[in-house]
C-alpha cells in the first residue's frame, strides 16, 4: 500500500494570452513536505489555486487518497481536507482574531455565535501552536507579521490533511519563521502533507523533503532535497547554467565624498538619532529584523514620516524634505516594501505603470506623449528584468506576484534618481531576476547614483553592499564591512549584545 495522499495528473490552465500550466503532474505522500519551485510566472500559484478550488482547471485529473475528485470551489477543497495559506493576507480587518479563525465554523449556542467558546477554542489552538496573540484583538490592530501568524493558525484550525503555503514567511521575522518551521515539523510528524512555495533557497533546504520544479507552466522534474544542490535547482528553474547568484561589482564608489547625508534624524517612537551617509556609486546596506525601524528610517528620509529633528544634506548642502514631493524634487526615489499597495496601479497596463513616474521625459516638443518611446522603454525593461507578460499592454493585476514587483522596480529605475532607496527589492523574486536586479543596481551605481538597500536576506545584503549598517530597536547599532563580517557577527549584534552597544558612530574613514 502506498501512502500517496494527493495525485494531480496532466493539469492544464490557460489564461488569455498565457498557457499558465500545460499538463503538470504532482504527487504527495502523507507527512511529506514538497517545495514547489520556479521562476516568477512559472505557474506555482495557479497550480495551488486549482488544488484549493479558486481556479477551475482546463484539463487534468485530481485524486485524493486514491479517489478521483472534482474541486469546484474553496468549500469542496476544505471538505477534502485541503487548506491554503495565502501569499496575500485574506483576513477581515474589522473582525477579531477569533472571529477570523472560526468565521465559517463558529460554534453556535441556540443558533447564536458563541463568542466565549470561539475565544477559548482560539486560545487552545494558539497554545498548541505557541502563538502569543490575544484572540479578542481586532485584526487591523495587529502587526502584519502577527496577521500572517493568524492566517497560518486559521489554515491549521480545520486540521487539514494537506496544507499549501504560498510564500508564508515573506511577512515574518526570523523568530516567527522559526516558529512556523516548528509548527511544520509538528504537523509533518502527525502525517500532514504540505506544499511549500518559496523563493528562499535556505528555507527550502531547511524544511522540505522533495522539490518539484516548474518552468513556463511545464513540469521539469522532482528531486530529493537531501540529494540536490542550489546550483542544480537554479539550472532546472532557469534552464541554463548560472555560475553566480551575485554579480561582481568591479569598481568601488566613484568619489570619496558624501552625496547624501542625514544627521541626528529622529522621529519619536519610530527612529532615534540616525546618522548615515552614502557616496556616489556606493551601495549602503541597512540590515535589521522586522520591527527594528529600518523601513521607518527609509520613510523618514523620503518624507512619508515627518522627522521631529535632524538635518539632511545633498552634495554637502542642507535640503528640506518634509514630504515625498520634495524628496522626488531632490532626486530621491524610494521603492517601498509594500509594492502592491504603494507602488502599482493594478488595473493599468504594464507600460503605463513603468512610465508613470517619468512621464515628463516622454513628452514631445509639442507636449504630446511619445508613445513609441514609451513602448521602447517598456520593452527594454521587460527584456532586462525578464518580466513575464503576454504583452506590454497587459493589465498588471493579471501578472504573477513576482512580475508585479519587477514592474515597480522598472518604474523607479526609469526615473534616474541620484539617491535610490530600495526596501526589500528582491522579496518574492526568483534567482534569475534577482541577478538582473543586482546588475541594474550596479549599473546605476556606476553612473554615480547612491543606493541604500534594506534587506532581511543576510546573504544578499552581505554580497551586494559596500558598507553595512545594523539597525536594532530603532537605532543604528553597528557599522560593518560586508567583506569581512559574518552572518553570525551581525546576529550577535542584534540578539546577543545589541543592548550594550548603544549607537555606534559611523566612522568617516574606512
Ligand atoms: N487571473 C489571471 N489572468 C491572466 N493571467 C494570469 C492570471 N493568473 C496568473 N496568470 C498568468 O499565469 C502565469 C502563471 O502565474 P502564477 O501566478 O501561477 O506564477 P507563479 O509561479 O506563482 O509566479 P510568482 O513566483 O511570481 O508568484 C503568469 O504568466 C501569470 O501572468
Amino acid at each position: 500500500m502506498t501512502d500517496t495522499i494527493l495525485k494531480m495528473k496532466g493539469i492544464k490552465k490557460v489564461f488569455p494570452g498565457v498557457v499558465a500550466l500545460s499538463g503538470v503532474d504532482l504527487e504527495l505522500e502523507k507527512g511529506q513536505v514538497l517545495a514547489l519551485l520556479g521562476e516568477n510566472g512559472a505557474g506555482k500559484s495557479t497550480l495551488m489555486k486549482i488544488l484549493s478550488g479558486s481556479y477551475k482547471p482546463d484539463g487534468g485529473e485530481i485524486f485524493i487518497k486514491g479517489k478521483k475528485v472534482e474541486i469546484k470551489n474553496v468549500n469542496d477543497a476544505k471538505e477534502l481536507g485541503i487548506s491554503i495559506i495565502y501569499q496575500e493576507l485574506s483576513l477581515c480587518p474589522n473582525l477579531t482574531v477569533a472571529e477570523n479563525i472560526y468565521a465559517f465554523q463558529e460554534p453556535t449556542r441556540f443558533g447564536l455565535i458563541d463568542d466565549r467558546k470561539m475565544i477559548s477554542m482560539t486560545q487552545a489552538l494558539f497554545d498548541e501552536l505557541e502563538i502569543d496573540i490575544d484572540p479578542k484583538a481586532v485584526v487591523k490592530d495587529l502587526s502584519i507579521s502577527n496577521q500572517q501568524m493568524v492566517e497560518i493558525a486559521k489554515a491549521l484550525s480545520t486540521k487539514p490533511d494537506i496544507i499549501i503555503m504560498d510564500e508564508p514567511t515573506s511577512a515574518l521575522s526570523s523568530k516567527e519563521t522559526e516558529k512556523l518551521f516548528k509548527i511544520i515539523s509538528k504537523y509533518k510528524s502527525e502525517g500532514t502533507a504540505m506544499v511549500y512555495i518559496s523563493h528562499r533557497m535556505e528555507e527550502i533546504f531547511a524544511i522540505t523533503d522533495i522539490i518539484m520544479v516548474l518552468r513556463d507552466g511545464q513540469y521539469i522534474g522532482t528531486v530529493e532535497t537531501a540529494l540536490t544542490t542550489s546550483e542544480e535547482l537554479i539550472k532546472m528553474m532557469v534552464g541554463r547554467e548560472m555560475d553566480q547568484v551575485y554579480p561582481h561589482k568591479d569598481f568601488s564608489y566613484t568619489k570619496d565624498e558624501k552625496l547624501f547625508e542625514i544627521k541626528n534624524y529622529t522621529k519619536n517612537k519610530f527612529f532615534y538619532d540616525i546618522n548615515l551617509y552614502v557616496r556616489p556609486g556606493e551601495i549602503l546596506g541597512l540590515y535589521g529584523l522586522m520591527g527594528s525601524g529600518r523601513t521607518e528610517i527609509a520613510k523618514g528620509i523620503f518624507g512619508i514620516l515627518k522627522k521631529d529633528s535632524g538635518e539632511m544634506c545633498l552634495h554637502g548642502k542642507p535640503v528640506k524634505v518634509n514630504d515625498p514631493y520634495s524628496a522626488i524634487e531632490n532626486n530621491i526615489a524610494f521603492v517601498t516594501e509594500d509594492r502592491k499597495h504603494e507602488g502599482l496601479v493594478l488595473t493599468a497596463g504594464v507600460y503605463e505603470n513603468i512610465t508613470m513616474a517619468n512621464l515628463s521625459s516622454l513628452l514631445t516638443k509639442f507636449r504630446l506623449l511619445d508613445t513609441q518611446k514609451e513602448i521602447n522603454i517598456t520593452e527594454k525593461q521587460i527584456d532586462d528584468l525578464r518580466i513575464k507578460t503576454p504583452s506590454f499592454k497587459q493589465t498588471v493585476n493579471k501578472l504573477s506576484g513576482g512580475n508585479q514587483q519587477k514592474i515597480v522596480l522598472a518604474k523607479w529605475f526609469e526615473t534616474e534618481p541620484e539617491v535610490l532607496i530600495l526596501d526589500e527589492p528582491t522579496r518574492g523574486i526568483d534567482v534569475g531576476a534577482k541577478y538582473e536586479i543586482y546588475k541594474l543596481m550596479i549599473d546605476l551605481a556606476r553612473k554615480g547614483v547612491g543606493i541604500i538597500i534594506i534587506s532581511s536576506d543576510l546573504p544578499e545584503i552581505l554580497n551586494v553592499s559596500d558598507r553595512l549598517l545594523v539597525i536594532n530597536k530603532k537605532r543604528i547599532i553597528a557599522e560593518l564591512d560586508p567583506k569581512s563580517t559574518t552572518q553570525e557577527e551581525i546576529m550577535t549584534h542584534i540578539i546577543g549584545r545589541g543592548d550594550q552597544f548603544g549607537q555606534a558612530k559611523q566612522s568617516d574613514k574606512e
